[in-house]
């Protein structure tokens, strides 16, 4: 379902005045015509089944203009991160009577994340508006309008005081609100854990086509931010299913299939959170070997905090974050282009950059527990030392994120709510 193709160029109508001005009229209609009979087909047809979960409401749907037969249309989402903000504008293509292919992204990443600005709120305008100043470029002046934009955060701001959060996000709102895009009303708002989780499963198997094959093998998806990490799987094995808590499990209806996905998000696990947990309590001891160290403090910060399941152990997964950029900051894989690598690679790699620490200064202090942290959580996740990973941090030159899954469901939601009975 899904192709990459050039951008393709939008504005031939502009060229001669009063000849488009007849062209541009007659493919209105057409348009009109076309989209009425089409109205009723499901869009990409997702649907959240799970309970409390909320998905984006809005009185209005995005619309494209037809071209060469293909509708074309963008979306805007906002990824407001704990140690960054990200824009991706995605650009669809849909062709008469099918399904829409994602055609193009563009993203531009900016640090500090949104809660940096807490105490502050006023500057935190000023990277927004940047953010949507390349979304102005990157989207044609026409289709402004029709375009849905929508900021998600994640960690920094769950972890804030909810007074502070809220100012932070109606700021974003005020900014928002002032643009040319198409805004609701629930255009910025606070994503929870198992959103995130499930949202981020949708784009790497959406990315690597496992979702076109109805009943064929989808891959599972591990993500390490700054202040917390999601874990997210189809399970197969009923036992899996009967043995998670209540809370790890969500069913998701996509593509006229319904998922039961094992989604979980540790608020605090994140890897600048756990730094802070690790650090918190050991100051004053004899060193010993500075590895062993480091792993009995991060097993205290890890202790009953994490589910285990069996099954992980026979899934593909697709790892990235701080998976990937600890795994390129040691070379176990191509900063560029990612790699796989076996879990028991985290370990090997800590107890190296460990023992280098303990006799000379490393340009990355971190390193050392950074490495220590993701090698006993993937254990305590239940992956053998043996287990492969994939990192990546693009797949077909498109983010691997939670991004383009989220904006899955929001452009699905707006177009049930134009076409309910769909
Ligand atoms: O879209 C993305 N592309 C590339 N890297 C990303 C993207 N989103 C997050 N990251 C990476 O995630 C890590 C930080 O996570 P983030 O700031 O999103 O924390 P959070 O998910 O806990 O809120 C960094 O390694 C950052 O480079
Ligand atoms: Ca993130």
């Amino acid at each position: 379902m899904r192709k990459i193709s050039n951008h393709r160029s939008l504005r031939v109508a502009k060229v001669a005045y009063p000849l488009g001005l007849c062209v541009g009229l007659f493919i209105y209609v057409a348009y009109i015509k076309w989209h009425r009979a089409t109205a009723t087909q499901a869009f990409f047809s997702i649907t959240r089944a799970a309970p409390g979960t909320r998905w984006g409401q809005q009185a209005h749907s995005p619309q494209g203009t037809a071209t060469d037969g293909h509708e074309v249309f963008y979306g805007i989402m906002f990824d407001a991160g704990s140690t960054g903000t990200r824009v991706h504008v995605f650009q669809f293509a849909r062709p008469p009577r099918e399904t829409p292919t994602l055609t193009h992204e563009t993203f531009k990443a900016l640090k500090p994340g949104l809660s940096a600005y807490a105490d502050d709120v006023e500057k935190s305008a000023q990277g927004i508006q940047e953010l949507l100043d390349v979304a102005k470029q990157d989207i044609p002046f026409d289709f402004w309008k029709a375009t849905p934009l929508v900021l998600k955060a994640t960690a920094g701001l769950r972890l804030l005081p909810g007074e502070k959060a809220q100012k932070l996000l109606q700021k974003v709102k005020e900014v928002f609100k002032a643009s040319p895009f198409l805004v609701g009303d629930d255009c910025v708002s606070i994503m929870n854990g198992t959103d995130e989780g499930v949202s981020a499963w949708i784009t790497v198997n959406f990315l690597t086509g496992s979702l076109k094959t109805p009943g064929g093998s989808s891959v599972g998806m591990l993500d390490l931010g700054g202040g917390s990490t999601q874990i997210a799987f189809l399970p197969r094995i009923e036992g899996t299913l009967q043995a998670s808590p209540p809370g790890y499990l969500t069913a998701l209806r996509m593509f006229n299939r319904t998922y039961k996905l094992y989604s979980y998000s540790y608020l605090g696990l994140g890897l600048m959170s756990a730094r802070l947990a690790i650090l918190g309590g050991v100051e004053g001891q004899p060193v010993a070997s500075l590895h062993e160290l480091c792993a009995a403090r991060v097993s205290e910060v890890l202790r009953n905090r994490v589910h285990r399941t069996e099954e992980v152990k026979h899934v593909d997964f697709y790892a990235f974050s701080y998976y990937y950029d600890l795994a390129a900051g040691v070379g176990l894989i191509d900063a560029e282009k990612g790699g796989s690598l076996v879990v028991g690679d985290f370990e090997i790699a800590a107890k190296y950059v460990c023992r280098t620490l303990e006799t000379q200064p490393q340009s990355s202090p971190f390193a050392c527990m950074d490495l220590t942290y993701v090698s006993l959580l993937l254990q305590e996740f239940g992956f053998p030392r043996s287990k492969v990973l994939k990192l990546t941090r693009k797949i077909d030159n498109v983010e691997t994120s939670w991004a383009l899954g989220a904006i899955f469901h929001y452009i699905d939601s707006l177009n049930r709510q134009k076409s309910p009975a769909s």
